[in-house]
C-alpha cells in the first residue's frame, strides 16, 4: 500500500496509518546478509584505486606507518621509563647518553605521527572529493542511459535515490575502511606485545568486545531496514518540501491555500519517521551504555592483576606502564575496530543500493552493427500495426496503427486529449519500442539504427518541454549541443523561432540567466518560454521536425509568424505537427486523425473536410467559434 493510501486509509478511518516499519521485521536484513554485503568492498576498493592509484597509495601507505606508530611509542615509553628507574637506583656516576638516545626516539615517533595524521586528513579529504565526484558523474551518466520507461517506474526512484543520497555515506566508507586498515595493523603490533606478557588478558579484552559487537551488528541491520522501508516516504517529504517552497508552486499554494494542507502532511510522516528512528536510536544508547561498563569492567580487571604483580616485583614498572597503556590501547582499538566495522558493513550493505542502481540495464538497446542511418531519407517511416501499453497501464495508448509518413511530408495529428498523439512521437524516436507491430524506416526496423544517429536525425519539441534554468542562448543551444557554441546559429535560430523578440528585453540579452533558482536570473512568461524552446527546433539539422503543441501558449500574431516560418524551416523536409487548433493544422500535407488510439480518419485537409467526418465537424466546430 502506498503512504497516499495508508494516510487516506488512515484519514477514513480516523487512526494513525500503519508505518512502513510495520513491514521492517520482516524486511530486516539477517546477520549472513550484513556478511555477504562486504563482498561489494573488493568493488569499492577497484573504484577507488580506479579514481586515484597515487592518492589511494599515499592513503594506505601513511595509513600503515600510523598503525605502527602508537606500539612503537608506547614500547619506546616502556623502556624510558625502565631506563630512568635503573638511573634512579644508581648511587655512583650515571651515564645518560641512552636516555637521551630514547628520549630522541621518542620525540621523533610524536613529530612523525602528528606530521603524518596531518598529511592522512589531507590526502584522505582530497581522494574523497575526487571520488564523490566520480561517484555523482557515474551516476548521472548511468541515468541518462536508461530509458523513458525505466524513468516511469517509482522504484527506479528509490534507487536512484539511494543510490545518490549515499554518496556522502560512500567518502565515509573510504575514510572508515582506510582507518580500520590503520587500526587493524595498530592492534595486531599491540595484540603481540600484550600476548609475549600475558595471553589471558587478550582473552578476557577479546570476551568484552563480543556483546558491543552483537548488539551493534544487531541495531546496524535494524537501522538499514529502517531506512530502506522509508524511501519511498523519505522522497515524499522531499517533494512536499519542494512543492510547499518554491517559485514554480508559490502562485497555486496560495492560490487554493494549500500551505496547511502539504505542511500537515509533512508533519504527519516526517514525525512518524522521527519517532520510529527515536525508538531504535534510544535502544541502541541503552545497550551500548551498558556494554561500555562491561569493557570498563574488563578493564580494571585486568589493571588490578598487573599491578598486582607488579607490586610483587614479578616485572618492571616500565612494563607496567607498558602492558596497561596496551590493555587500555587495545581496548580503545578494538571498540573502534568493531564500531567502524559496523559503519563499513552498513556502508557494505548501502553500497549494494548504488550497484543496483548502476546494474539497471536500458531495455532500448543500440544494434552493434547499425545500419547507416539514410542521408537523406527515401520512403519515410511507416507504422505496421503498431500498438503500445504504458507499464502497467490497463489500457492500449495507441492499437493498431498502421500509416506511412513519407519522405519529405508534413503530416498533422489532431484528437482528443489522451488520443495518443505524443505517444505515436514518442515511438518513432524510439523512446520507446512498440509492443506490438513495428516500425520502418526505409524498409527497415527502427530498431536496426542507431538509437543515437535516429535521435539526432529528429527534432522534437514535446509540448512539456523544460525549462532550463540557464543562460538564454544554452536555452536555445541545447537543441543541438554540439553548435550550442555557435553563436550566429543560435542568433538565427532565436530570430526564427520569434525567441528574439525576447532577448531584447533582457538586461543581459543571451548571456541572461532564465528562471528564478539561480541568482539574477529573469522569469519568462509561458509564450516567452515557448518561443525559446521553439529556438531549440531551429538549431537542429534534423530530416525530421516535430512540434507537439508547440504554440498553444502564443498570442494569435505570435502563432501566425511561427507557423510561416516553421513553413520555411521545413520546406522539403519531414515534419509532424501536433495541434488543437486547427487553423494551424490545415498547412500540413496530411492529417491524421486519432481517436482512442487508433486511426479514424487520413487525409488532406480538403478531402477530410469533403469526407464531413469528425475532422470536418471538428473544424466547423472551431471555426463557428471564430465567427
Ligand atoms: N507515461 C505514461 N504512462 C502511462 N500512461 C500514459 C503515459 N503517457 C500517456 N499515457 C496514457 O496514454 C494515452 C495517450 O497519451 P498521449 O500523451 O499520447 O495522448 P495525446 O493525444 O498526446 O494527449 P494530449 O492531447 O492531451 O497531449 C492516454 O490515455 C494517457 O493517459
Amino acid at each position: 500500500m502506498t503512504i497516499i493510501n495508508r494516510l487516506r486509509a488512515w484519514a477514513r478511518k480516523g487512526k494513525k496509518p500503519a508505518s512502513p516499519q510495520a513491514d521492517e521485521e520482516d524486511a530486516l536484513i539477517s546477520f549472513q546478509e550484513q556478511l555477504l554485503a562486504m563482498s561489494n568492498l573488493p568493488r569499492f576498493f577497484k573504484l577507488v584505486w580506479e579514481t586515484s592509484p597515487v592518492l589511494t597509495l599515499l592513503n594506505v601507505l601513511l595509513r600503515a606507518l600510523r598503525g605502527v606508530l602508537p606500539f612503537l611509542i608506547l614500547y619506546v615509553a616502556k623502556l624510558l621509563i625502565d631506563e630512568i628507574v635503573l638511573l634512579h637506583g644508581i648511587t655512583g656516576p650515571r651515564h645518560l647518553e641512552h636516555l637521551w638516545l630514547l628520549i630522541g626516539a621518542e620525540m621523533l615517533l610524536v613529530v612523525i605521527s602528528d606530521a603524518s595524521g596531518r598529511l592522512v586528513i589531507h590526502y584522505a579529504d582530497t581522494l574523497n572529493d575526487l571520488f564523490a565526484t566520480r561517484n555523482s558523474v557515474m551516476l548521472m551518466e548511468h541515468a541518462a542511459q536508461l530509458d523513458l520507461v525505466q524513468f516511469e517506474d517509482s522504484t527506479l526512484y528509490d534507487k536512484l535515490d539511494r543510490a545518490r543520497n549515499q554518496t556522502q555515506g560512500r567518502t565515509a566508507l573510504l575514510g572508515h575502511v582506510l582507518h580500520q586498515l590503520q587500526d587493524i595493523s595498530t592492534m595486531i603490533f599491540l595484540v603481540s606485545g600484550l600476548v609475549t606478557y600475558n595471553a589471558w588478558l587478550l582473552v578476557l579484552l577479546v570476551l568484552a568486545v563480543i556483546p558491543t559487537f552483537i548488539a551493534e551488528s544487531y541495531f546496524n541491520r535494524k537501522s538499514y531496514s529502517l531506512i530502506t522501508n522509508w524511501t519511498p516516504q523519505a522522497r515524499e517529504l522531499q517533494y512536499l518540501c519542494w512543492v510547499a517552497s518554491t517559485h514554480e508552486t508559490a502562485k497555486e499554494i496560495k492560490i487554493f491555500d494549500l500551505s496547511d494542507f502539504l505542511v500537515g502532511r509533512y508533519k504527519t510522516l516526517a514525525y512518524q519517521y522521527y519517532n520510529e528512528s527515536r525508538v531504535l536510536s534510544g535502544k541502541r544508547a541503552l545497550w551500548s551504555s551498558f556494554f561500555a561498563v562491561l569493557s570498563t569492567l574488563a578493564y580494571y580487571a585486568a589493571f588490578v592483576y598487573i599491578a598486582q604483580q607488579t607490586a610483587y616485583g614479578v616485572q618492571s614498572i616500565g612494563s607496567l606502564t607498558f602492558i596497561a597503556g596496551t590493555f587500555r590501547h587495545l581496548k580503545g582499538i578494538i571498540e573502534e575496530v568493531v564500531e567502524r566495522y559496523i559503519y563499513i558493513s552498513r556502508g557494505a550493505l548501502y553500497l549494494k543500493n548504488f550497484y543496483d542502481f548502476l546494474a539497471i540495464t536500458p531495455t532500448i538497446r543500440s544494434n552493434p552493427l547499425p545500419l547507416p542511418f539514410p542521408q537523406p531519407i527515401q520512403e519515410g517511416f511507416v507504422f505496421e500495426n503498431v500498438g503500445f501499453r504504458y507499464k502497467d497501464a490497463s489500457r492500449w495508448a495507441i492499437r493498431n496503427l498502421s500509416f506511412t509518413l513519407r519522405a519529405g511530408e508534413r503530416l498533422a495529428l489532431v484528437g482528443e486529449n489522451g488520443a495518443g498523439k505524443t505517444t505515436v512521437v514518442k515511438l518513432l524516436a524510439r523512446l520507446y519500442e512498440p509492443t506490438e507491430g513495428r516500425i520502418l524506416l526505409d524498409g527497415h526496423d527502427l530498431s536496426c539504427y542507431d538509437a543515437q544517429a535516429l535521435r539526432r536525425e529528429i527534432g522534437v519539441i514535446f509540448q512539456d518541454f523544460v525549462k532550463y534554468q540557464m543562460s538564454f542562448s544554452d536555452n536555445i543551444g541545447v537543441g543541438n549541443v554540439w553548435e550550442k557554441d555557435n553563436k550566429a546559429w543560435v542568433t538565427q535560430s532565436a530570430r526564427q523561432s520569434l525567441a528574439d523578440t525576447v532577448v531584447d528585453r533582457l538586461p543581459n540579452g543571451y548571456e541572461q540567466m532564465l528562471g528564478r533558482q539561480f541568482a539574477s536570473g529573469v522569469e519568462l512568461s509561458g509564450g516567452e518560454w515557448q518561443k525559446v524552446a521553439l529556438g531549440r527546433a531551429y538549431m537542429r539539422d534534423a530530416q525530421l521536425v516535430i512540434l507537439d503543441e508547440p504554440t498553444a501558449a502564443l498570442d494569435p500574431h505570435s502563432e501566425y509568424e511561427v507557423f510561416l516560418r516553421f513553413a520555411s524551416l521545413t520546406e522539403g523536409k519531414m515534419s509532424i505537427l501536433i495541434s488543437h487548433r486547427f487553423s494551424t493544422v490545415r498547412m500540413a500535407d496530411r492529417i491524421l486523425l486519432l481517436e482512442n488510439g487508433c486511426i479514424k480518419e487520413l487525409g488532406s485537409h480538403q478531402e477530410l473536410l469533403e469526407q464531413n467526418g469528425t475532422y470536418a465537424y471538428l473544424f466547423n466546430l472551431q471555426a463557428q467559434g471564430y465567427q
